[in-house]
């Protein structure tokens, strides 16, 4: 509606509007004509005619009841008529590119008046324009595709390329070059770690899991072995496909067989006789992107071992949809491979040698779980301050209970101790070459995910609690806190069992000890 068409009103001009079929209300300083709405309102007729309701100010109830986005719909935001005299509306929803002045919504080094060691004007310039991008581009289609379960949107992939959004999240490295990033926010050579951190919490925050997966998250660990191992053919044509979102690689390495144990998966690759070829029979399971993927890195027992072979998808490639707690968006698959002829050429890395490529990958794909958790465990902890400032529970807002504010303290205590840690790691990873981050870095970010995946648990739970019935509800005020539940045991599981990097870790610290350090 445009504006000119809105009246001014007086509270007691609004007042007189109090009955069935003539039913007006307040709504932040908006005057809202509800008469023909009433028989449609999915809350029913009876609360709106209520004389709490009738013709009074019933910001405090709708904002106990519904988003902020209810009323930004167009459908709805036409039911306003007018304006109150002299008042003005304060409440907003999410601004494009703007960040929360909610406490502990942003981290610390985007929170006004404080200071971080880390970040650089660069930084600081990169996360706005990254912030813009995902707010205008990828969080439309983001709640879309979580919805109907269709892959992103080419159109969203698109975007993507252009600014060479698939190309940084591989991380710093030689493939950057020559590219311009985020429009030449930054140069190629000054693209770090941190900046891929922006870029992986900036996407978090759309807060939808399947669709996060399902946004080439299968690149970020099928491409690496590529772009570390693959010949230089492969590389010059696997590459450019995926950096352009042209074509969507994934790893696949997890079996119905076994997961973390890569000794005990069952998917053959054999020679031809003549030695050009390989020859793959097997099965792969819960493959991220996999039902889309044109380019599947997969890992086979070889006579010398275990490897590492680039399969395209082609003649004896099946792919089908694995139902999860999570959207199709994912694209999570089961993979059979049938006799698939492979050129030996497709070989990434030494034969036999697979163990090490895989694990040269594990290290960032960790990393950039962590990044994701904390940054998704933030949201929810700014989701628990504004319900429970604005739902009034025995005549008081909730957090005046003080069970309410010890559970909001533990999660604001966990979020900010894995961004810390996170941000810690973050630096060691800019300043140790790639193969002092393999054996420096790969206990502590074991334990580090495990710790943030524990948090983001514990913080689930707790947010359930705190939003009741609405945490188990898939639509209205809980809906984030539903998905967060339902998606959270994701973290936990890809990239490695709580348990077993956390042994990881423990085990890197023992074979570390000193032989003289006694009691
Ligand atoms: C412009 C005014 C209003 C619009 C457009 C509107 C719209 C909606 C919509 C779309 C829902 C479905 C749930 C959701 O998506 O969040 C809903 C639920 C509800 N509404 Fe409204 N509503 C309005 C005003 C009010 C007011 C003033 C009350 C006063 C008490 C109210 C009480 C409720 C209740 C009790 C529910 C059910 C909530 C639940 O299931 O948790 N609504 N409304």
């Amino acid at each position: 509606m445009a504006s000119k068409e809105l009246k001014t009103f007086t509270r007691d001009e609004v007042a007189k509007h109090n009955v069935d079929g003539d039913l007006w209300v307040i709504i932040d300083a908006k005057v809202y004509d509800l008469s023909r709405f009433k028989n449609l309102h999915p809350g029913g007729a009876a609360v709106l005619i209520d004389e709490e309701v009738a013709g009074k100010d019933a910001t405090e109830a709708f904002y106990g009841l519904h988003k902020h986005e209810v009323i930004a719909k167009p459908q709805y935001a036409r039911l306003q008529i007018g304006v109150i005299e002299g008042e003005k509306s304060v409440i907003h929803g999410r601004v494009v590119g703007e960040l929360s002045k909610v406490p502990y919504a942003e981290p610390t080094w985007l929170t006004d008046g404080y200071y971080s060691p880390y970040y650089t004007d660069n930084h600081r310039r990169f996360q706005k324009a990254v912030r813009k991008f995902v707010d205008e581009v990828i969080s439309p289609d983001a709640a879309a595709r979580e919805e109907d379960g269709k892959p992103p949107s080419k159109n969203v992939i698109e975007a993507m390329a252009k600014v060479n959004l698939h190309a940084m999240r591989m991380g710093p490295g030689k493939h950057l070059k020559g590219l311009e990033l985020m429009g030449g926010i930054v140069k190629p050579e000054e693209f770090d770690y941190f900046h891929e951190l922006i870029i992986t919490q900036e996407f978090a925050r759309c807060g939808k899991r399947g669709y996060g997966d399902g946004l080439m998250s299968g690149s970020i660990i099928g491409l690496p072995p590529v772009l570390n191992f693959g010949s230089p053919e492969i590389k010059a044509r696997v590459i450019p496909d995926v950096i352009s979102g042209q074509k969507l690689i994934c790893l696949a390495i997890s079996e119905a067989f076994a997961g973390s144990d890569v000794a005990g998966l069952k998917t053959t690759a054999k020679k031809t006789e003549d030695g050009k070829h390989w020859i793959i029979n097997g099965t792969k399971k819960w493959i991220t992107n996999g039902t889309f993927a044109h380019y599947f890195t997969v890992g086979c027992r070889t006579d010398d071992g275990f490897t590492v072979i680039l399969v395209e998808r082609g003649e004896g490639v099946e792919t089908k949809a694995i139902k999860t707690s999570y959207s199709p968006a994912a694209g999570t698959a089961f993979v059979t491979f049938d006799n698939v002829k492979v050129p030996v050429e497709n070989t990434l890395g030494p034969e036999g040698g697979g163990i090490f490529v895989m694990l040269s990958n594990f290290n960032h794909e960790r990393w950039v779980m962590i990044c994701s958790s904390a940054r998704s465990q933030r949201l929810i902890v700014e989701e628990c301050l504004k319900w429970t400032t604005q739902r009034k529970a025995f005549g008081k807002p909730l957090h005046s209970q003080a069970v309410i504010r010890s559970k909001i303290a533990a999660m604001i205590s966990r979020v900010e101790s894995v961004q810390s840690w996170l941000e810690n790691i973050t630096h060691q990873m800019n300043n140790m070459s790639y193969k002092e981050q393999a054996s420096k870095l790969a206990g502590p970010i074991g334990l580090l995910k495990m710790y943030a995946t524990r948090s983001a648990q514990e913080t689930a739970t707790d947010a359930v609690q705190i939003f009741g019935g609405r945490g188990i509800t898939r639509t209205g005020m809980g809906a984030s806190i539903e998905h967060y539940h339902r998606t959270v045991p994701f973290d936990a599981i890809l990239g490695g069992a709580e348990d077993v990097l956390g042994d990881l870790g423990v085990r890197q610290a023992i074979r570390a000890m000193p032989k003289n350090a006694k009691l």
